[in-house]
């Protein structure tokens, strides 16, 4: 894997603009142009056939029957409707109509849409040798339509893609999705095995026939975020297969990073950050939504990444002989070492999607604004962002900052593209807080200020995998009785462990991470390492103090959280009570100015922090009656809690400034 990861150092890549070739010519002409890329080598239907007949299927039905004791025709009829339900009916004549509509909605939308051309070129190749998984990662509903567009564009094969089954329910469009490739699973399949199997064995199939290239978002749903989330397994492990049973010579996958000026939903996102439900999906709601035509959504990026030889991946840590023991048809019960090789490959694809993203300007300015969280002067404003450009750029991040603008030009397009989130008075810069009717609370006023926050947060968020590992050594730092490298190792192997859930880290690679980390900040002459001590240049003390100050909402949050369940009332808890105690709790502590980071209240970083707590033994789930519950072990809390003090409270400020 660290072979892997060398070879796909980022090289810088050029980007070129879909919609520049579609602004000059006819819509119509490039939806009806000739386009033969599509040649599936079965049909749809004789595609589901040999779903229905395979051994493996057969093999299940009978187990299940055996089991339950249900005739083998009706076990098998529930198998042929879930297949009926789920199965993609890809067809040109839709993909047109889609390359149609979308053509106009994107040119009214995005300012440009840049895709590296290289990445197409190796994605032509790779398609063209073995089965492809595209593997892009999830931030919005456009991020299916527009790779499909792309392809569609540069006659490369449109993919089928595995796409939630709420997305099915919605009328017509359901049906148009299923008919542009989509087929759609159940989510929390659980132990049911009868569907399991026929989604193992559909996906399978796919792969093996190299029907299409096959899309699936490995995050499972879109990060509300706009963080890389944990990645799921089940569809990783499904696509994998046909090459531990040796079905195929090889699988390339292909992360994709998709990368947003601004995103479509970003309210909403914020909105379901504090609790209110996500507007369920249906084909009412969608036309609803067409209010977000009207606004501009500047220019998107979409990296296609090196393709991935799973092959390559297994040299040395798969024995795939052994399968050769087993019936191809049987079910495969994957084996310890074959289940963790999944969970790797999984996390190595989100950890290629984040290093080939592309970090806009405003990513970067909202990591400022977020850091001074009153109001900010503008010249001072500008200077600082240059500046995290400088040490951005130190640590390998791609950023598109227009060479042909100023600075200022650059910084004061993005501030009017962020109007709903950020304003400019008097050459102050803060963030909006958006008017309401009426009088409101105090709390109320505490959740209007932290919808903006969280709206800036999920910006800085695409640009904080550049700053992780060398902010994770400056917290560690910060953290450890003294400098040598085994006492800040210890306290940076804390401190990854409890956030293992904030940001994507290869499991077992702590210490490459850590290495990682030192070697950013040698290269951004913050560092020196000396008989295995390392030492903070005295010169760049605040570019130390500005990284760690980069985890201060994240740390703060896992603090708040240790502190409520440090209470009586918190010994036991229900998973429904979970977030809105622990919110309301937290808005009180904000209003008597105890807290300081709005950020304390999203619901992603709280239960983030009760799966962290769970994993360290700090709090244990059961299943009690129809709820899960947790129990708090006090001793442990305690322990974490003192660690986490003793760290960055006397060194860093609470709001550091680079
Ligand atoms: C020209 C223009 C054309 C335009 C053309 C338009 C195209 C128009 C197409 C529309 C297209 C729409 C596309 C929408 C985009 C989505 O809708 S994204 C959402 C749907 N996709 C996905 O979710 C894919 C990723 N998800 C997965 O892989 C999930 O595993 C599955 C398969 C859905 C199953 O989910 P699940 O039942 O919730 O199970 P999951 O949580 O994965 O696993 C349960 C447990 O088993 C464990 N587990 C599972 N597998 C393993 C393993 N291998 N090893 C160890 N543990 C495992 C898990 O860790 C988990 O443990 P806990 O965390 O609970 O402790
Ligand atoms: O991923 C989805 C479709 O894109 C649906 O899931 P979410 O709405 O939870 O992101």
């Amino acid at each position: 894997m660290d072979r892997v990861l060398r070879a796909h150092a980022l090289k810088p890549e050029n980007f070129f603009d879909v919609l520049e070739e579609r602004r000059r010519g006819s819509d119509i002409s490039h939806a009806l142009r000739t386009f033969s890329a599509q040649v599936p080598p079965v049909p749809v239907s004789a595609l589901n056939r040999m779903v229905q007949e395979s051994q493996y299927l057969h093999y299940v039905i009978s187990e299940i029957a055996a089991e339950t004791g249900e005739p083998y025709e009706c076990v098998k009829d529930e198998a042929t409707s879930i297949l009926e339900e789920m199965s993609q009916n890809l067809q040109l004549s839709f993909i047109r109509l889609m390359a149609f509509a979308l053509t106009k909605v994107f040119k009214r939308l995005f300012s440009s849409i840049r895709v590296n051309e290289d990445g197409l070129a190796r994605l032509q190749q790779a398609i063209q040798e073995h089965p492809v998984i595209l593997v892009p990662n999830h931030r919005s509903y456009i991020d299916f339509l527009v790779l499909s567009y792309i392809m569609f564009t540069y006659d490369l094969s449109v993919p089928v893609i595995a796409a939630g089954i709420p997305l099915m329910g919605m009328s017509l469009v359901g049906e148009v999705l299923r008919r542009s490739g989509a087929f759609f699973i159940r989510r929390a399949i659980g132990s049911d095995k009868l569907y399991w199997a026929v989604l193992s064995e559909y996906v399978r199939t796919i792969v093996r026939t190299g029907f299409a290239p096959l899309e699936f978002f490995v995050e499972g749903l879109r990060s509300r975020t706009l963080k890389s989330l944990k990645p799921k397994l089940g569809m990783m492990q499904m696509v994998l297969e046909p090459f531990f049973k040796g079905e195929v010579y090889d699988i390339t996958l292909v992360p994709i990073s998709i990368s947003y000026d601004r995103v479509l939903e970003e309210s909403l996102l914020a909105h379901e950050l504090l609790g209110v439900p996500k507007p369920s999906e249906t084909t009412r709601g969608l036309l609803k939504a067409r209010r977000v035509l009207e606004e501009n959504y500047g220019c998107m990026h979409v990296y296609f990444g090196n393709p991935v030889s799973v092959r390559e991946l297994a040299e040395g840590r798969i024995q795939r002989g052994q399968y050769n023991l087993i019936p191809r048809d049987l079910p495969l019960k994957l084996s310890a070492n074959l289940q963790e090789f999944v969970g790797d490959v999984a996390h190595l694809v989100v950890h290629l999607q984040e290093r080939g993203s592309v970090l806009s300007p405003w990513s970067l300015m909202a990591l400022i604004l977020l850091q001074n969280p009153d109001d900010l002067d503008w010249n001072v404003f500008i200077q600082k962002t240059l500046r995290l450009r400088t040490l951005a750029s130190q640590l390998g991040a791609q950023i598109d900052w227009p060479a042909q603008l100023s600075d200022l030009e650059v910084m004061s397009s993005s501030m009017a593209l962020h109007h709903a989130v950020v304003q400019s008075e008097n050459g102050r810069v803060r963030l909006v807080e958006k008017e309401g009717p009426g009088p409101i609370t105090q709390e109320e006023a505490v959740l209007r200020r932290a919808s903006s926050v969280l709206m800036c947060a999920s910006y800085r968020n695409q640009a904080l995998h550049v700053f992780t590992r060398p902010a994770l050594v400056a917290a560690a730092m910060a953290m450890a009785p003294s400098h040598s490298k085994e006492d800040v190792f210890g306290r940076f192997r804390f401190l990854q462990d409890l956030l293992a859930n904030e940001f994507i880290f290869i499991p077992g690679h702590t210490v490459q991470d850590f290495e990682e980390g030192c070697s950013g900040l040698l290269r951004c002459g913050a560092l020196s390492i000396q008989d295995h001590a390392l030492s903070v240049i005295g010169e760049a003390q605040d570019t130390v103090v500005f990284l760690s100050g980069i985890l201060k909402p994240f740390i703060e949050t896992y603090q708040v959280v240790l502190e409520v369940l440090g209470k009586e009332t918190f010994q036991t808890f229900t998973e429904k009570r979970f977030v809105p105690d622990i919110r309301a709790a937290t808005v009180k502590l904000i209003l008597s100015g105890e807290v300081r980071s709005y950020e304390c209240i999203s619901s992603d970083t709280l239960k983030n922090a009760l799966s962290a707590l769970v994993r360290m033994e700090a709090a244990s789930k059961c299943q009690v009656a129809d709820q899960i519950e947790y129990r708090v072990n006090q001793n442990v809390l305690r322990r974490i809690r003192d660690t986490l003090d003793g760290s960055v409270a006397s060194e860093v400020p609470l709001y550091s400034r680079l």
